[in-house]
């Protein structure tokens, strides 16, 4: 059914670690025809132009985060503007992660250089002030490190393998921190925690239980 009189969509955002489910997580909500799902556009990030972009950041970081980081940006603003037919649109991670996660662990880290930050910084800043970019509801697949960790071994997408689990910790710390502890940044919607440490079988419940809260929520603003 279309989206009456174009209204914005209830925009969930799904965040969590690398390898914490998220792909698994809106595929479950592939169901519902009344949500639009928008997953992470790794397959653009994998070929511009033929250059890929996300092999070229994991084999040599110092060089290429920045332009990596770029055109994650760029990508991650396309979907939060998509227009969507559907009362509710589920995104797969977004401009706030890629801001308060990836690029503040590239700075702390040292693989991003604090002039490279701060572009990235003022772009995020414009884009937030002149777009409207908003999220209603963000789920925040929480994981340990160490099962993230063995299930990028297991997934085996090639540029991946050499993540360390360090790298890994300091992005869950990242993500605690911001969508947890509230500790640096403003959160842009409320937060539904899932345990997405269960492994497949069992995490049927647990998204049955965001499903509810997220089906609940948009009824709630489609109905407004
Ligand atoms: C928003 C955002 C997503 C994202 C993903 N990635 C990496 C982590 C994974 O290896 C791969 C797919 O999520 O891309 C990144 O380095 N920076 C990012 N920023």
């Amino acid at each position: 059914k279309m989206n009456s009189e174009n209204r914005k969509p209830f925009t969930v955002l799904v965040e969590g670690n690398i390898g914490s489910g998220k792909t698994t997580f809106l595929e479950h909500f592939r169901q519902f025809e009344d949500i639009t799902l928008l997953t992470e556009p790794v397959e653009q990030w994998r070929n511009l132009r033929g250059w890929n972009l996300l092999d070229l950041m994991y084999k040599d970081p110092a060089k290429w985060a920045m332009t990596f980081q770029s055109y994650v940006s760029l990508t991650m603003v396309d979907m939060h503007l998509r227009p969507t037919p559907t009362p509710v649109k589920l995104m797969e991670r977004s401009i706030f992660s890629a801001r308060y996660c990836f690029v503040e662990n590239m700075l702390r880290n040292g693989i991003l250089h604090e002039a490279e930050f701060a572009v990235l910084d003022e772009w995020f800043r414009f884009i937030q002030q002149h777009m409207s970019i908003d999220a209603d509801l963000i789920v925040y697949l929480k994981t340990s490190p160490s099962v993230v960790h063995e299930r990028i071994r297991k997934r085996a997408r090639s540029e991946e393998q050499c993540v360390p689990l360090k790298y890994l910790e300091d992005l869950h710390q990242l993500h605690e921190d911001w969508l947890v502890n509230r500790a640096f940044a403003e959160c842009p919607a409320p937060v539904v925690i899932i345990d997405a440490d269960l492994d497949l079988s069992q995490i049927t419940d647990e998204y049955k239980k965001s499903e509810h809260q997220i089906l609940r929520k948009a009824v709630d603003v489609v109905m407004r």
